[in-house]
């Protein structure tokens, strides 16, 4: 049975489908503190959250069991992205659930701004019919600058279209193409900031975006505009800001999100007449909360259960219509990696994958961390390493991993080559998949075979010469070691060859010894894939 926790208030008809799964007990607990999170978590594989839960480094090294952290919604920046990798937790979220919501609400935060309606509205249920102070701008023909036009920055352009505005948009993404189509003009963030008489931003916050509007930006703004932000507190230096509405460059602004949330007492927005303010309601309709929940309680049932996934943050997305290809060599390069491991001896240093035929032409990077989870399992053990942290932990270990391609694969459709540079040796191994047949080990360095990767396998090196087959099989016999299949590999008659016996069961260590002393036989070595 899989354990979810619900950490913030997520909608209960988004998340039914977990509820009324059979494998899986949801529990919801809302508003614990960092400790308390922590003393719980290690009951847990899967944990649903939103903003408010801070999903800490310490968090996830208590979450002995977690494989998932969902995200119900976009922004992922009170999740611990790196400790998430590290830990081997994926993290997902709800990209495409709340565009329009978050749009919706950017464009009512423009409006009330450019009618004053929070102040009005304060005015008149106090008693006061003010019809003097609130002498507001017309949206039409104006300038909108959008700073990030993904998804929700694309809808709010959209929008401001049929308003009858101009927009001045930047994204590192957008190209000219896409902007014409959106009816944008493409300009710099100095273009916008001088430019515009309403400037809204859509970006995350990075390092990159951190005050990206801070006083320089302010300096040479156009005097009376106005500014949004429905994105994440930071990007607009909220000080900045402050100063720029005092020496009159700024008429106003409207903010949903805070560099600090929620923003203490005394914070300089709080009551002051220019500024409106929403506490971080731009997600919060009840079709958003139900889309961004129902969105990321499927792609965790998928997690847990093994299946392919979607939304993955920490790791790179697999496009939707490569899944189906690439899902099979998922298998085989794991296969290939283990199989690898177990065969070699010495530190690994250096892995070369090679993808020749078809393959060569996709994006095979899942793949490769498939036959890299297989290839550390053997070493760090199959809790420690999964397909979100393999290339972390190769990199972190100074593993270099060389991959290439070639559209020529000489037998096969496809083939995938594991070869392994450790302090000792160099060992290879390469696998395709047969048709009506499944995965296939075609080659083990440079000896044709034919073996079907699972069970129990021993990989003996020996010179081939006669009475060496019928010995392994007798001392194997001897030792109630039963055979089920046999594979012989020679380049040469009479030069150095392998073979590859599939057992019933596992093989003794002395057993092995015992071969590994015959005459004419050099290493034997017991592999056993899932
Ligand atoms: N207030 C709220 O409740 C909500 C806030 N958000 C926030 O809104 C923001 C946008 O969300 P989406 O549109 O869904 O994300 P998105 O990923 O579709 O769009 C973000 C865009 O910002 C662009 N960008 C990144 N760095 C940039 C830079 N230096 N200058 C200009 N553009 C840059 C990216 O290229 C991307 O196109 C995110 O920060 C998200 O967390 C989203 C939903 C609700
Ligand atoms: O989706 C986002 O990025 C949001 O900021 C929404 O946050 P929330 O889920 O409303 O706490």
């Amino acid at each position: 049975m899989f354990k979810v926790l619900v950490s913030d208030p997520i909608s209960d008809m988004g998340i039914q489908q977990l509820v009324d799964a059979s494998d899986v007990l949801v529990d919801k607990k809302t508003g614990l503190s960092e400790e308390e999170l922590i003393a719980i978590i290690g009951d847990y594989d899967a944990m649903l959250v939103r903003s408010q839960t801070r999903v800490t480094a310490n968090i996830m090294g208590a979450g002995k069991k977690l494989k998932v952290v969902g995200r119900a919604g976009v922004g992922v920046d009170n999740i611990d992205l790196e400790a998430a990798t590290q830990n081997g937790i994926i993290v997902i979220n709800a990209p495409d659930g709340n565009t329009i919501t978050t749009c919706e609400h950017t464009f009512a935060m423009m409006m009330a701004l450019a009618r004053h309606i929070p102040q009005a509205y304060k005015k008149t249920v106090s008693g006061t019919w003010d019809r003097k102070s609130f002498l507001g701008v017309e949206l039409r023909n104006k300038t909108l600058g959008v700073l990030g036009m993904g998804r929700i920055g694309s809808e709010v352009a959209k929008r401001a279209k049929a308003f009858g505005m101009n927009i001045l948009g930047f994204d590192p993404f957008m190209t000219e193409e896409r902007a014409e189509k959106l009816g944008v003009k493409l300009g710099s963030v100095d273009d916008i900031v001088r430019n515009a008489d309403f400037i809204t931003v859509h970006t995350p916050l990075t390092p990159e975006t951190r005050h990206m509007i801070g006083k320089s930006q302010f300096d040479v703004m156009k005097r009376g505009m106005r500014i949004v932000n429905c994105a994440r507190g930071g990007i607009i230096d909220e000080q900045a800001l402050v100063e720029a509405i005092d020496e009159g460059i700024v008429a106003g602004a409207a903010f949903d999100v805070f560099e600090k949330e929620p923003p203490a007492a005394d914070h300089p927005f709080l009551g002051h007449p220019s500024i409106i303010v929403t506490p971080h309601l731009g997600a919060s309709t009840v079709e958003a909360q139900e889309n961004v929940a129902i969105d990321v309680s499927e792609q965790v049932l998928h997690i847990l259960r093994n299946e392919p996934f979607m939304n993955a943050v920490n790791m790179p997305p697999i496009p939707a219509n490569l899944q189906s290809k690439l899902q099979p060599y998922f298998e085989l390069g794991e296969k290939l990696g283990s199989f690898i491991a177990q065969a070699s001896e010495g530190a690994v240093q250096e892995i070369t994958v090679q993808y020749a035929g078809e393959l060569a032409e996709v994006d095979t990077q899942p793949i490769t961390r498939y036959i890299m989870r297989g290839l550390l399992s053997h070493h760090l053990g199959s809790e420690q390493v999964n397909i979100v942290n393999s290339m972390h932990l190769a990199k972190q270990r100074d593993i270099n991993i060389i991959v290439q391609k070639s559209h020529k694969s000489k037998d096969f459709t496809n083939l995938v080559t594991v070869s392994l540079r450790t302090k000792k040796e160099e060992r290879s191994v390469a696998g395709t998949l047969l048709t009506g047949y499944g995965p296939r080990i075609v080659q083990i360095d440079k000896y044709p075979v034919d073996v079907t990767p699972e069970g129990n396998l021993i990989l003996i090196a020996h010179n081939d010469k006669p009475g060496i087959i019928g010995s392994v099989g007798t001392l194997l016999g001897n030792n109630n070691v039963n055979i089920a299949t046999m594979q012989v590999g020679r380049q040469l008659e009479g030069g150095s060859a392998i073979m590859v016996l599939r057992v019933d069961k596992g093989t003794p260590k002395e057993v092995l010894l015992q071969l590994t002393d015959m005459s004419g036989l050099n290493t034997a070595k017991e592999i056993i894939l899932p």
